[in-house]
């Protein structure tokens, strides 16, 4: 199927000088290559080599905290580690850095890379905990769970090939499925491998993520091991739990204070002011991404404002490849499976292309997700976006794949146009991602954390708009406040004994 219609690009802007040059030599180059589905990795990677032509390939080098290189030392020396902190001390990203580490030391094909949800999965090109494990929705008991994943030789032949699993996201996992996932690591490991019964059954385990941050969603509410740290085995699970501390996501002193109070529940008449100030009923101005508590108003408002366009729709059908459990697992990715477009659409980058995180955000190359301005889509049919970025600059973008992962095997893959809509995403979606420009109406808020994830998303004050703000919604799980205090406690009790700060 040809996915580049040969028809010449065409752009609505008279003064890209930049874009023009890029889109007409894409669309030469296109036109001469045929590119159809099949070929399109050859047509990414003209576009790429196209680009750096004029704007160079270089990546900012992020230099690693002391903190963030003493894990990894520790990692190296075989530790299984809890890696927490507040949104945006670089969780996820240092994880990318324990993946590499964990492949040299472990071999790609035995280290398991999985997280809560399928997006954060998505963003480490991992999948998700319930699928790796082999468990299916995982609400039954340890030994029914167990037969489960014997009975699936795919599943068992993962636990058993398994030496290092990586888990982000920790704080959407209950304690309940974390003491059945170590029990079914022990049982199946001690049996098929003949050794004594060890913690995990002997696999060095990283787990990420931030309890203020959104919990677990649970059937059964009486569950008395609601979050993970309450299982049983968490503690015996960890040589080290740490806490992150530098925040690199803000670095403006004011909202740095605000959302830390506003992770552990807390606020003062000052934070109070300053939320104040950001409250405003105006209408969200068009670079502003606006989040939402529940999904219906996400769908509304993207819809409506595609429409309000009214211009000529593109649709863009995911093409996805592999088989069934791990096919309909693409499902929970970023990436829809029908993306529809048009001219002037807000739009965010799903996916970290290198060329464009160094020069837009003159960062690093690990940002999650982009929030980006205006996209306009050239020409007709199945032709590519051309997006506009904050920074002004346009690029035209091509496919990309998701892949779902077993130890180092494809076992599904989507490709599709790393877009998606984004005047209005979820809260639930938008945690991990760094955003510059919000607006967000928490008349819907309910639960625990949600008020900091949408809130710890942005930048800078300059960027948080708000609507219908209660300051009654700021609330911390008092289980997971308990929790940080005793981890810090024992941080301090360590202290006292000469241990390190982190450690
Ligand atoms: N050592 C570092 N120096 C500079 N920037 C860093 C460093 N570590 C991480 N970052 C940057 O900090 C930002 C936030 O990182 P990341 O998304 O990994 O945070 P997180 O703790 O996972 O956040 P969240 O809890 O919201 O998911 C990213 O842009 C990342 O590139």
């Amino acid at each position: 199927m040809n996915l580049i219609r040969q028809d010449l690009v065409c752009l609505n802007y008279s003064n890209m000088k930049l874009a023009l040059y890029y889109t007409a030599k894409i669309a030469y180059r296109f036109w001469s290559s045929k590119a159809t589905w099949g070929s399109q990795v050859s047509a990414k990677s003209k576009i790429k080599s196209c680009r750096s032509e004029f704007i160079g390939n270089k990546k900012p080098k992020v230099k690693l905290t002391d903190q963030q290189k003493q894990i990894l030392e520790a990692i190296s020396k075989g530790s299984s580690i809890f890696i927490t902190g507040s949104a945006g001390t670089g969780k996820t990203y240092l994880l990318q850095h324990i993946i590499s580490k964990l492949s040299k030391i472990h071999g790609k094909s035995r280290v398991f890379v999985t997280a809560s949800t399928g997006v954060a999965a998505c963003s480490l090109n991992g999948q998700t905990l319930h699928s790796f494990a082999g468990i299916g929705l995982g609400d039954a008991s340890n030994v029914d769970l167990l037969s489960k994943v014997t009975l699936d030789k795919k599943a068992y032949r993962r636990w058993n090939k398994a030496r290092a699993l990586v888990i982000d996201e920790i704080s959407m996992i209950s304690g309940e499925v974390f003491d059945n996932l170590e029990f079914i690591a022990r049982s199946i490991r001690s049996e098929e491998l003949g050794c004594a019964e060890k913690i995990w059954g002997g696999i060095q385990l990283v787990v990420s993520g931030d309890f203020f941050q959104l919990p677990p969603v649970i059937s059964n509410k009486g569950q008395q091991k609601e979050f993970a740290f309450q299982a049983d085995c968490w503690n015996a699970s960890f040589d080290m739990q740490i806490e992150l501390k530098t925040i690199f996501r803000q670095s403006d002193a004011q909202l740095i204070k605000l959302l830390q109070g506003i992770r552990k529940g807390k606020y003062d008449s000052e934070d109070l002011k300053v939320l104040d100030q950001c409250c405003s009923n105006v209408e969200p101005d068009s670079s502003a991404v606006q989040l939402y508590p529940r999904i219906e108003d996400v769908n509304r408002v993207n819809a409506e404002r595609l429409d309000y366009l009214d211009e000529v729709l593109f649709h863009y059908q995911a093409l996805d490849s592999g088989k069934d459990p791990w096919k309909k697992q693409l499902k929970n990715g970023i990436a829809p499976e029908l993306l529809k477009l048009c001219v002037g659409s807000r739009v965010l980058l799903t996916k970290n292309i290198d060329v464009i995180s160094g020069l837009v955000n003159g960062a690093t190359e690990t940002h999650k997700l982009y929030d980006r301005e205006i996209s306009d889509i050239c020409g007709n049919g199945n032709l590519l976006p051309v997006v506009r970025f904050d920074s002004g600059q346009e690029l035209m973008i091509g496919l990309e794949r998701w892949y779902v992962m077993e130890g180092d095997q494809a076992v599904a893959m989507r490709k599709q146009i790393p877009l998606i809509l984004a005047w209005a995403l979820s809260i639930h979606k938008c945690q991990g991602m760094t955003l510059n420009n919000l607006h967000t109406d928490l008349y819907r808020v309910f639960g625990f954390g949600m008020v900091y994830v949408a809130l710890s998303r942005v930048k800078s004050l300059d960027g948080l708009h708000l609507v219908n703000f209660n300051p009654s919604k700021i609330k911390a799980n008092p289980k997971v406040l308990k929790f940080y205090e005793r981890l810090s406690g024992e941080k301090d009790e360590q202290k006292e004994d000469g241990v390190t700060d982190e450690i």
